[in-house]
């Protein structure tokens, strides 16, 4: 047995030990449930056995199930066959006429925490790392052997559905509190208390097993509070406006269950459960969150032959809101940070950001004074180049201006060592353009982070013509010391995200202007998931910079992606209307002193409402439009992989996890539909729509643009 080790101890108590062979944590894969069937089978034939403890040799006890295996592809009755295999084994441990004790010594989460809840009984230790919980959810599954019934069982509707649609980790006490572990113990305490628990003659059979039980809510919706939590929730899935189908699933499996006898439940629980994994939302969620976004970070776009390095100290220049995120997550990183501005107190503002970031982390208890001051202390706040002496790479974050960058740029190579990588933060401004100031232009890069920097996890790196693949080497070691996520783009204007997020507000001002009312526009935008409407992010942006970008864009290529009457939206709120932002006082929507914020009513007067607009077509719009432009940079070459191109659109401005991203989404569409859909958009709302050469092609072949047949870990789909 490769994954679990048995010890039997001469009182009759058998302790199974979870070790998996090949990696650093154990999770739920056919390996494991083989031997966990073979482990099992042995025990229950085994007179001498009393009771069984099951514990783990990590530090963690359980992650759950293997993602990789769960984003290989299933069809339905794979997944259906995966589920009841899962399913049984927990059965037959918990039938096997042998009291069974989980001693949780670390985190039991997803498949770890339902193996936990089949056991008799659970004893967990009381670290605040060792949390437990059912997060399937999270990637759009709900957790398939017995986890939804047994949970139902235990703590009955309400705690159920609450556990499960927020997926959340629960600390030791909570854990006591809600019933769903038994006792909470010191670590040293563990296996004794479990081992004392079996020596209480504890009762093999489950209260589910025993004949004449009747399911907890038998009579179903005609027991008040039941129906009342499942009705609640059914309508809090629905104001949310989840695209994805596991939380309809997990409530009705929830419901279901604790009406029907349990090996039923079970069943019914497995058909849901095939059914979100056998669909796309899972496999995308999964692909993107966490498949594509490890190999990210493990280096996948790193060239190879080029030594690892290390950055000990940074330039960071420009003390701004961007530059200050990024000393901030820098020092925190253990790097030591030169912050220059254009006069001390403004540098020195900029690392008072970090002292306000850090302040919030000892409060809650995530770092101690000690550690914050050393990580404050790392920060040197200055306007003087000569300190730029001895640093290893340079971000630069100063206003985006062509000709502030270039002076910065000369100013500072003129001291930094031969060697540094010089990285710029632009937004926009193309990175060969830029590298005209540089002496090196082989180290010179786009090094693109997002706001806020302390919490946005993507850094965007983009290559210019000249960049050496040795300074790219050197930027992704850079992001993997501030533990980001990074993406490789090639040079372009607005390079990948900045120019495919644009079409998101392009198109809501588009609407506008069709006489779509502006609530129905931002409601559309956020029924598809992104996290703000078109209008509001238009209002935080100030129209200017969307108009500045798109006008220099229209004037250079006569851009013909971008919709000529959202266009004119922007500019009649800035010249005529006169409401460019928030920051001016107001745009599209009014922000009343102390009060919420509220579209501005005076958008009827200058908008007038039209006659009529389809919800689905403008959800349809916005996906589009973004999806659209994300193909055309895959087919430019401004990206190079799909997991690129998906990772920036979910991670960079926030397109919806349950898409997968940009790419997944037109896959998951197909590429056939995509592109006739996309004609009839065209032809209806205008140019930006047609599909190039490129994508018609591909769909004439029936051509997926993840390459096809291929599990994401590049082995075929089981
Ligand atoms: N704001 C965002 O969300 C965001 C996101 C990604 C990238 N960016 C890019 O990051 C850069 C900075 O943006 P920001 O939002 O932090 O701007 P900001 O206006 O908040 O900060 C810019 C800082 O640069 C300083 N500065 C200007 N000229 C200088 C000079 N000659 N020498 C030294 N310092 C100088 C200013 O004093 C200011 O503190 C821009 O290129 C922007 O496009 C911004």
């Amino acid at each position: 047995m490769r994954h679990i080790k048995i010890e039997r101890a001469t009182d009759g108590i058998a302790t199974l030990i979870l070790d998996n062979a090949d990696g650093r944590m154990n999770v739920v894969n056919d390996a494991f449930i083989a031997d966990m069937e073979a482990v099992t089978a042995e025990i229950t034939a085994d007179g001498s056995i009393t009771g069984v403890i099951v514990t783990s040799a990590k530090s963690t006890f359980m992650a759950g199930a293997d993602l990789k295996k769960l984003a290989g592809g299933f069809t339905p009755h794979e997944a259906l066959v995966f589920s009841q295999r899962a399913s049984r084994m927990h059965r037959a441990m918990e039938t096997s006429g042998k009291p069974w004790v989980a001693a949780l010594n670390g985190l039991a989460l997803g498949g770890g925490f339902e193996l936990a809840l089949a056991c008799h009984y659970r004893v967990l230790v009381d670290d605040p790392k060792a949390v437990v919980g059912l997060p399937e959810v999270n990637v759009g599954l709900l957790p398939g052997s017995g986890g939804t019934v047994r949970l139902g069982i235990f703590t009955g509707m309400k705690t159920a559905i609450d556990l499960l649609l927020s997926g959340r980790s629960v600390a030791p006490q909570e854990a006591l509190a809600l019933g769903i572990v038994d006792e909470v113990v010191s670590a040293a305490n563990l296996i004794d208390r479990a081992r004392a628990w079996l020596g209480t003659n504890p009762d093999p059979v489950r209260e589910w097993d025993k004949k004449g039980w009747v399911p907890p809510h038998k009579k179903g919706m005609t027991v008040p509070e039941n129906s009342a939590a499942y009705m609640m929730a059914v309508a809090e899935v629905a104001r949310k406006g989840y695209n994805a189908p596991a939380p309809l699933a997990i409530l009705a499996s929830v419901f279901e269950g604790l009406q029907l006898p349990f090996d039923k439940a079970l069943s019914v629980e497995s058909k849901y459960f095939a059914k979100l994994l056998s669909g796309p939302v899972a496999r995308n969620i999964i692909r993107t969150s966490f498949i594509s976004k490890q190999a990210a970070e493990k280096g996948a776009r790193r060239p190879a032959n080029i030594p690892v390095s290390q950055v000990r100290k940074v330039a960071v220049l420009g003390a701004g809101m961007m530059g200050a995120g990024i000393a901030c997550v820098s020092a925190a990183a253990g790097i030591a940070v030169v912050l220059l501005d254009r006069d001390v107190p403004t540098a020195e503002k900029g690392k008072a950001y970090t002292a306000k970031v850090q302040a919030k982390l000892v409060q809650g208890g995530k770092l101690d004074q000690a550690q914050a001051d050393a990580i404050l202390a790392r920060i040197t706040p200055t306007d003087d180049y000569a300190l730029l002496e001895g640093c290893d790479l340079v971000v630069e974050a100063v206003f985006e201006d062509t000709a502030i960058k270039a002076e910065t740029t000369r100013k500072a190579e003129a001291v930094l060592p031969e060697t540094a990588v010089f990285g710029s933060n632009t937004s926009t401004l193309p990175i060969g353009q830029l590298a005209q100031a540089s002496q090196r232009p082989a180290q010179f890069i786009g090094i693109h982070f997002f706001s806020p920097v302390d919490r946005m996890g993507l850094v965007e790196v983009i290559l210019g013509k000249q960049t050496s693949p040795e300074t790219l080497a050197r930027a992704l070691d850079f992001i993997g010391q501030l533990r980001k996520t990074p993406i490789v783009v090639n040079d372009s204007r607005g390079f990948y995200t900045s120019r495919v997020f644009q079409t998101l507000i392009h198109e809501g001002a588009a609407m506008l202007n069709d006489g779509v009312p502006p609530a129905v526009i931002e409601n559309a935008a956020k029924a598809i998931g992104m996290p703000v409407g078109p209008l509001a992010l238009l209002d935080e942006l100030t129209v200017d910079l969307p108009l500045k970008i798109v006008e220099q864009a229209i004037a250079e290529d006569g851009d013909k992606h971008i919709p000529p009457a959202g266009v004119a939206v922007l500019r009649k709120m800035r010249d005529e209307i006169g409401r460019p932002s928030r920051k001016a006082g107001g745009g599209f929507y009014e922000y009343p002193e102390g009060g919420k914020k509220r579209l501005w009513p005076g958008l009827a007067k200058h908008f007038p409402v039209g006659l009529g607009y389809d919800v689905e077509e403008l959800k349809q719009r916005f996906l589009y439009a973004q999806a659209m432009e994300t193909a055309r940079c895959l087919e430019e070459g401004v990206l190079e992989t799909p997991e690129d191109a998906d990772l920036g659109a979910v991670f960079g401005w926030g397109f919806p996890l349950w898409t997968g991203g940009t790419i997944s989404y037109i896959d998951t569409v197909g590429i056939e539909t995509f592109v006739a859909e996309s004609d009839r958009l065209a032809q209806k709302h205008g140019p930006r729509f047609l599909p190039s050469a490129w994508l018609r092609d591909k769909a004439s072949r029936r051509e997926p643009i993840y390459p096809a047949e291929a599990g994401v870990d590049g082995t075929k789909a089981a």
